[in-house]
């Protein structure tokens, strides 16, 4: 079987864990042609997201001392992983190379005192640069014949728009199977670094937050995989987040659209794009547990009946912040709606969630945590006084979702949902629902998300789903 299989950071956080990784690739490989996909060694892409702060900030000892902490780091792990001596030596080679680029950058980025997106892209694709590297040469180490290929080397060809990028599909599926095939065809894993691509004037770009979902589904697409999995820290897709609530269960199956819905709303930090390369061609996906390989986890496919349970999963976006924006003189025209979103649009600010009330001229907007108070600003130097009389911000709220396809045409699905918010006292704020039916999401105060979640579990039994 043709395989794609991405370890997330949570999988590479320790040498140990990498180790278990390795072992788990030197399994698969035996038996499938296995293209390996991986994110960053957990924690490494905050760093580099850290540094861009502080050199913006002109912090140069801090930044220097950041980057000090990921090569050592990188290298501590590279000691620890390698015996042979001549692939200790290549390693070693290769990472100083890949390390010396990160340093020049940084010291350039100092020299100028900014960071601007083309080069923020450039600075936080480095951890995957890293980690394919500790990863295919503790392959050789195993006797496997293995190669790092960064997005960029893999044939990942993106649009130039930095830091949200999508993939030229033609382009890439041309370049991507040529690659990857001709490697596969020599009996070599090629380890791809998740996350990141290039532009067509060769400008690495990134995907977003947990982009390396992304590319293994991109991959998977182009050179036509059987089966793609997704390994993490947890066993699979679960009923709610298993850090959240302990008694979460494993979700068998799930289809495509459930599994959008769940990415879309938090669930297991999937990159929400991450199944728009499988649905053409309608490739199985698992997500699967790095640790116990026994567990199957859960297969996304095509559903196969009409699902019994309403809800499958309870999910939540923490962190983000609420506009609650009050009509005024000129509200009532038409296009008042169109001009505050071109306003957030025009300042890269993403609505996550709105609705309105056409009897109280009113419209309420969920964005990011770190969007809301550029948000207000920009709402109020462009609107307030004519289209808008009051805006009002409300920050540390969370989104909660219940999703399900079995949800679709119910009766009585959302009074279960707010009963469940009530008994957990929790203030509802704002609600929202897709024409789908597929998910009913609110929005509650952060502090309040735990005892909601909970309730909401324990209101549709999902401690028990089959
Ligand atoms: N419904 C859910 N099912 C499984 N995991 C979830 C869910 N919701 C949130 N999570 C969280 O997602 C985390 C895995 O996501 P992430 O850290 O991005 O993994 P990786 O590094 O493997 O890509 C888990 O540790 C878990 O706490
Ligand atoms: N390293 C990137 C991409 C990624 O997908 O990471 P993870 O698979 O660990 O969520 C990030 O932190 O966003």
């Amino acid at each position: 079987m043709k395989l794609v299989v991405k370890f997330g950071g949570t999988s590479l956080a320790t040498v140990k864990d990498i180790k278990n990784v390795v072992k788990t690739v030197d399994k698969i490989a035996k038996k499938n042609k296995t293209v390996v996909v991986c994110s960053a060694v957990d924690g490494t892409t905050d760093e580099l997201i850290q540094i861009s702060l502080l050199v913006e900030k002109g912090n140069k000892k801090d930044a220097n001392r950041m980057l000090a902490k990921i090569s050592q780091k990188h290298k501590q792990f590279a000691d620890h992983l390698i015996t042979n001596p001549k692939i200790s030596k290549s390693l070693s080679s290769k990472l100083n190379s890949d390390l010396s680029e990160l340093e020049e950058l940084v010291n350039g980025l100092i020299l100028l005192g900014e960071v601007t997106p083309r080069s923020y892209d450039y600075l936080i694709s480095f951890g995957e640069k890293l980690s394919i590297d500790l990863v295919s040469f503790s392959l050789q180490e195993l006797k496997n014949k293995s190669m790092p290929l960064s997005g960029k080397e893999a044939g990942i060809v993106t649009d130039s728009n930095f830091g949200d990028s999508r993939p030229l599909m033609d382009t890439t599926k041309i370049r991507l199977s040529k690659t990857i095939n001709e490697h596969l065809n020599k009996n070599l894993i090629p380890v791809v670094a998740g996350f990141a691509g290039a532009d067509q004037h060769d400008h690495t770009t990134t995907f977003g937050r947990g982009g390396s979902d992304y590319t293994a589904t991109i991959i998977a697409s182009c050179i036509d995989a059987d089966e793609i999995w997704l390994m993490s820290d947890v066993e699979g897709m679960m009923t709610a987040d298993p850090k959240l609530i302990k008694n979460a269960k494993l979700l068998k199956q799930v289809s495509y659209s459930e599994a959008i819905e769940m990415a879309r709303f938090g669930a297991k930090q999937i990159h929400p794009r991450t199944f728009e390369p499988l649905l053409s061609k309608k490739i199985p996906m698992r997500i699967r547990s790095s640790f116990d390989v026994n567990n199957q986890g859960t297969l996304v496919t095509l559903p196969h009946s009409k699902s019994k349970d309403p809800v499958k999963c309870v999910a939540a976006i923490r962190k983000v912040g609420l506009l609650d924006l009050t009509g005024g003189i000129l509200f009532a025209g038409p296009g008042a709606a169109a001009k505050i979103f071109s306003v957030l649009s025009k300042n890269d600010i993403n609505a996550m969630m709105v609705s309105s009330n056409p009897s109280e001229s009113s419209i309420t907007i969920v964005v990011k945590k770190e969007d809301l108070h550029r948000a207000e600003n920009v709402l109020e130097i462009n609107l307030l006084g004519t289209t808008l009389k009051k805006i009002e911000t409300i920050p540390n709220v969370a989104i909660i979702a219940v999703i399900g396809s079995g949800m679709r045409g119910k009766v009585g699905i959302a009074s279960r949902v707010f009963l469940a918010a009530q008994k957990s006292n929790s203030n509802v704020m704002m609600i929202a629902q897709g024409s789908s039916e597929l998910n009913l999401a609110f929005v509650v105060k952060d502090n309040d998300c735990k005892a909601v979640v909970t309730s909401l579990h324990n209101e549709f039994k999902l401690n028990t789903i089959k």
